[in-house]
């Protein structure tokens, strides 16, 4: 049988403290995130009942007027858009979606009159949030750092966020959904409805992701990729949309703090005799940056921020 190319790994090891499982499981991820940044994950500890009463309400949700929505607003100092928004004219995305930070955070605004939106979206976040702590581990294990060292690099929750998304149906001309993308966050959880349309690129390929209930798709983020000089990938992805059908996903960033500054790690430069090949930043300031391509969508794309803004020429 040929190995599926999106790799799908059981975390039910990482739970029951199977260290066989885990090494193999470990073995699979180091590949899939050296190569592309991409793979599924099952036994994830998320309820599936969650993840649906979650898209259901979602589903509510998007379906209010445009007038209804727009009244969810974010506040205009908060670092992330949180809250409703649509891009229209020029728009780049085919895409509604509804954001929120931390439960709890003062930048958060939800609709008022849907309260079990605000409950089942909530409790999805702090789920997210357990399972990204647990990933970030996996993570410096796989790249042979200590086990808590990005934990310890960041300890700050607070920037973690959450996108309900609605893909529109594809029309004659276009079936652009989401632009072609990496996240520029530490690692990216996704729940997509059966629908499908995600896609990675892999060897300059885009190969569909397709949908399983109750699989999540993990990618990483550019965060990871400078930390570890490009030996882990950011993955590159996109939505494509299909016609006469709306879709639903949610994607959880698992974040930084603002004030951290990012750039390669010694353990993957002059430890080991490789140059950097990113500059360092601080992240708020990439984050803004990304934010703006999002709120201010620039015209011509090759004005579009990405993490090469940072990278050296070696
Ligand atoms: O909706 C999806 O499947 C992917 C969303 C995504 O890539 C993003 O929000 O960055
Ligand atoms: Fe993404």
């Amino acid at each position: 049988m040929s190995e599926p190319i999106i790799p799908t790994i059981d975390l039910s090891s990482f739970f029951k403290g199977d260290e066989d499982g885990q090494k193999k499981a470990m073995e699979v991820i180091t590949k899939a995130f050296s190569e592309y940044g991409f793979f599924q994950i099952v036994n994830h500890g998320i309820p599936l009942d969650l993840i649906k009463e979650a898209t259901e309400q979602s589903k509510l949700f998007f379906d209010y007027s445009d007038e209804e929505k727009s009244k969810i607003k974010s506040f205009p100092d908060a670092p992330l858009p949180a809250g409703y928004h649509r891009q229209f004219v020029p728009s780049r995305d085919n895409i509604e979606y509804f954001l929120a930070m931390t439960p709890g955070s003062n930048f958060n605004v939800f609709p008022q009159n849907l309260p079990r939106f605000r409950e089942a979206f909530e409790e999805m976040f702090v789920q997210m949030t357990k399972l990204g702590v647990l990933l970030e581990s996996i993570i410096c294990d796989c790249l042979g750092l200590p086990t808590n060292f990005l934990r310890e690099f960041n300890d700050d929750r607070d920037w973690d966020f959450m996108v309900a998304l609605h893909y529109f149906p594809a029309s004659n001309n276009s079936n652009h959904g989401l632009t072609e993308h990496e996240d520029a966050n530490c690692v990216t959880f996704v729940i997509q409805d059966e629908v499908g349309g995600l896609q990675v690129r892999k060897n300059g390929e885009w190969i569909p992701v397709v949908p399983a209930e109750g699989t999540i798709v993990v990618n990483l983020g550019d965060v990871i990729q400078v930390l570890s000089n490009k030996k882990f990938k950011s993955a590159t992805h996109r939505v494509v949309s299909t016609e006469g059908r709306n879709r639903f996903s949610f994607a959880f960033f698992h974040n930084l703090k603002g004030d951290k500054w990012i750039e390669p790690l010694p353990q993957f430069t002059k430890d080991i005799g490789e140059p950097s090949k990113y500059r360092g930043f601080f992240f708020k300031d990439y984050q803004a940056l990304r934010v703006r391509n999002k709120t201010h969508p620039p015209s011509r794309p090759e004005d579009v921020i990405h993490i090469t803004h940072y990278e050296i020429d070696t």
